[in-house]
């Protein structure tokens, strides 16, 4: 018999002597040659356990619940098929123990000599030492004990017949040919059960045979064994056909169940030795496997693994016991349906363990790195186990429960590997995510080619990561997750796709600020009937840069024509929004009226050649304003309106594309005609009027002016203070103090120039002096900005709604020939006060 785990079980340790009756050894017995050395060989793979024996069936033929375990103390717990069954039977006290004792080194009780009475009750088993074989030795039959009851004596042979693979017959050789004697009532109840045993397989042709081995003890040699075999096989024969077979099984022959070896032993007592021998002999066919009358011949066994042969057993007897019919292969059957699921339980309680351990990791949504092959060597090791012990069971059943068992392990795996695809499916997509803007973060990437590199080497992952943990290729699938990844990608590519493509467009849009910022400033700070012209010109410029920007770097975005369409619509409505904001800017009320001051005063204040006009009293001073302001006003309707001289120019937004509804918040804003008008009809009138205050306030102060250089000191004043100080000039000349501090003062005057302090000392005299200016300036002008009826001047009164200061006039309007008038009131003021 060879089995893939025979090499695992660990050879018996060899024995000095082997016990006999009641437990004593005789080391004066020796085995025969080369026994130790065969049987080590034989048996090998089966531990030497102990030798101790167990009742299997007590007096009141209840089986024992301890068989297993004793199976186990006896080491056969993993033996498989590697172990033997042999009972002996025969008639009470014909020394059936002595014989098991002697050839298997077993330690079953020996009756005493001086009491005489059955020793053997029940049936016991025994390991044989040294050697894998379970050993049985049963109560004897024709028992005083248990008297006409021969109920136990044919149980007791089905279930030997049933369990056992050689049944020893023992009997003396003065029995034969005896119908008691010989125990032909025996060996009739033998072959009776066995039909009840075996015939219903005969159907099918007999799987399992019986050696019926034939101990005729006490053998005188008078009678050759051939003539006693003869004898008894005559008898067997003879039984065999007076039996009372069901029809089917009406032909058979005993040899179709029974194989037949006969041999003697001589007399215990009288030839001691001769009998060893002949024991000794006999326990090599046991034990070497090699020779040829062998006799545990494969084909005797009944095929029961040996941690199964306790249940097997049980069953059997309580089969027998309750009378029913035995039906070996059901009983097989059931056998292994009960081991197999045994096997199964345990070997899941392991397999169960393994993928608890990593079950809270899963549960975590951490991805667990080579989770398949874990699960592939929990689920391996699970099936070896199983096969381990379940594959010499009934086939049928084996192949079902591990189908069952596959299922099971298979289920308790599928949410760790659904478990495993869901964890990987966030760490692949969240990982995309973290590519996709790490790449986007450097400049000049393709984005097209950003998010095919991130794409494909996460798919990769997630694939290799699924098939590696996909062990049940069959019944699992990842196909679908893979969908899945694959399109949310695409979802968050395309977020992030719109995302660069707006930052592409605010920058574009930054850009595109700063370029027409200064043409635009420049244009309109020149006014000029080409200003918009300039302006329009520089925007449309402008607008072309943005728009192939846009294109070039759109091309990496692979944006579809619509995409691009509505972007591009976008920014035209952005680009102009930001044209009108800079010309907003441009065109606030107090720039628009610095813009107009400052036209103003280049024509009014400033010649021809730019230089500052100073006042004369004979200026036209009156037409130099009139021009000035009537060219400045003109310049209102031009900044009013967008309208370029050449009509090429005239800039008109592409249309919306279409499906752009939703798509862009300025649509619904945006009015681009209305756009064009910088200014309406009354902020133009508004405007106006303020200029025209400014206006007039630049008129009156150039009519002031002209006084103040009427009012300048004359020449010949300067000839009359030197007549009138020419005696002081003396007093200082000739007197000593005096010229000695105006030497002093010549002589610093003289140091502060040689150390250059002269410029310093000047710039600090001029500080000064002009501050003074500055002061007496302002109390005149206070002075003067009271209304006059307040002051003490004579002549006529004027309305005291007047000021010089153009910002706090609050009376009306007056235009400039009301402004002439006042100016001749002022002027008529300032010369009584100069007067004074
Ligand atoms: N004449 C003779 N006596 C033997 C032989 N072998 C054993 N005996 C004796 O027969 C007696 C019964 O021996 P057991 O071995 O107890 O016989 P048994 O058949 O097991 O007896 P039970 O278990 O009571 O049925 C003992 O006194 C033995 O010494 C033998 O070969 N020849």
């Amino acid at each position: 018999m060879s089995d893939p785990l025979d090499a695992q079980i660990v050879p018996p340790p060899s024995t000095s002597g082997v016990p006999l009756e009641n437990g004593g050894t005789s080391s004066s017995r020796q085995e025969p040659t080369g026994l130790s050395a065969s049987s080590s060989k034989l048996n090998g793979h089966v531990p030497n356990g102990t030798s101790e024996q167990t009742q299997i069936i007590d007096d009141d033929k209840k089986f024992t619940p301890d068989l297993a375990a004793q199976i186990e103390r006896w080491g056969f717990r993993n033996a498989g098929f590697n172990y033997n069954i042999v009972a002996v039977f025969g008639s009470q006290s014909t020394g059936k123990s002595t014989l098991l004792n002697r050839l298997f080194g077993t330690t079953f009780d020996v009756m005493d000599e001086t009491k005489r009475q059955q020793t053997t009750k029940g049936i016991w088993m025994c390991r044989g030492e040294g050697m894998g074989v379970m050993v049985m030795d049963v109560e004897g039959t024709d028992g005083r004990e248990r008297g006409e009851d021969q109920d136990f004596e044919r149980k007791s042979a089905l279930f030997s017949l049933a369990s056992s693979e050689v049944m020893i017959i023992n009997l003396w050789e003065h029995q034969i040919g005896l119908y008691q004697g010989a125990n032909l009532g025996l060996l009739k109840t033998v072959l009776e059960v066995n039909l009840g045993l075996f015939g219903k397989r005969v159907q099918g042709g007999p799987q399992s045979r019986t050696l019926l081995l034939f101990v005729i003890r006490d053998h005188t040699h008078v009678t050759p064994l051939s003539n006693l075999q003869n004898t008894l096989t005559a008898d067997l024969t003879r039984i065999w056909d007076s039996l009372l077979k069901p029809p089917a099984l009406e032909h058979t022959q005993l040899s179709d169940y029974f194989d037949l070896s006969f041999t003697t032993l001589p007399h215990k007592i009288l030839e001691a030795q001769r009998f060893e021998d002949e024991v000794a002999l006999l326990r090599e066919r046991f034990t070497m496997k090699g020779r040829e009358d062998y006799l545990f011949k494969d084909v005797y066994h009944k095929r029961i693994p040996a941690d199964g042969v306790a249940l097997y057993m049980e069953h059997i007897w309580e089969q027998v016991q309750t009378n029913k019919d035995l039906d070996l292969p059901t009983q097989q059957e059931l056998l292994a349906q009960f081991r197999c699921d045994e096997i199964s339980t345990t070997a899941l309680t392991e397999f169960n363990q393994q993928a608890k351990s990593q079950k809270r990791t899963i549960e975590a949504g951490r991805v667990i790195e080579g989770l398949g092959g874990l699960m592939r060597d929990w689920r391996d090791q699970a099936l070896a186990r199983y096969d381990r012990d379940a594959s010499r069971y009934h086939q049928g059943v084996y192949s079902r429960k591990r189908l069952d068992m596959h299922a099971t392990i298979a289920s308790t795996l599928s949410p760790l590997f659904l478990g495993q695809l869901k964890n990987l499916h966030k760490a692949c997509l969240s990982a995309f995510k973290s590519a996709l803007h790490a790449a986007l973060d450097h400049d000049g990437y393709n984005f097209a080619e950003v998010v095919d590199k991130a794409r494909s080497n996460y798919e990769t992952k997630f694939q290799e990561g699924a098939k590696e943990a996909c062990i049940e290729e069959k019944e699992w699938s990842w196909e679908d997750d893979m969908g899945l990844l694959r399109e949310e990608m695409a979802n968050v590519a395309d977020i992030c796709r719109k995302d660069e493509t707006k930052k592409m467009v605010n920058l574009i849009e930054r850009n595109f600020k700063k370029q027409i910022s200064e043409p635009v400033d420049v244009a309109l700070n020149k006014a000029a009937p080409d200003m918009w012209d300039r302006v329009l010109g520089a925007f449309k410029q402008s607008l072309d840069n943005a728009k192939s920007s846009y294109l070039n770097k759109a091309k990496t975005f692979n944006c579809t024509e619509d995409e691009n369409a509505i972007a591009l619509w976008s920014l035209y409505q952005r680009a102009w929004l930001a044209l009108r904001a800079k010309i907003d800017e441009q065109a606030a009320d107090n720039a628009i009226l610095g813009k107009l001051r400052s036209h103003f005063e280049e024509r009014f204040r400033y010649d021809d050649q730019g230089v500052p006009r100073v006042w004369q009293p004979d200026d036209d001073i009156d037409g130099e304003f009139r021009k000035a302001k009537e060219q400045t006003l003109a310049l209102v309707p031009l900044y009013s309106k967008i309208s370029p001289v050449d009509l090429s120019l005239e800039y008109t937004p592409p249309p919306p594309p279409p499906n752009t509804t939703g798509s862009s918040a300025l649509e619904e804003d945006f009015d681009f005609p209305s756009s064009l008008i910088i200014f309406s009809e009354s902020k133009c009138l508004d405007i106006t009027a303020r200029f025209r205050r400014d206006a007039d306030a630049y008129y009156v102060e150039a009519k002031r002016s002209t006084v103040s250089s009427i009012a300048q000191v004359p020449y010949w004043m300067y000839g009359v203070m030197v007549v009138l100080g020419w005696n002081e000039a003396m007093l200082v000349l000739f007197n000593p103090l005096y010229f000695m501090m105006s030497l002093l003062m010549a002589t610093a005057a003289y140091v502060t120039a040689k150390l250059g302090l002269t410029g310093p000392l000047l710039q600090l005299s001029k500080t000064m002096a002009g501050e003074i200016q500055q002061q007496a300036t302002n109390r005149l002008r206070e002075h003067f900005s009271q209304p006059v009826l307040e002051r003490p001047i004579h002549g006529q009164s004027i309305r005291a709604t007047t000021s010089t200061n153009p910002t706090t006039t609050t009376g009306d309007y007056f235009d400039t020939d009301a402004a002439k008038g006042r100016a001749q009131h002022v002027e008529g003021e300032n010369s009584a006060f100069v007067g004074q």
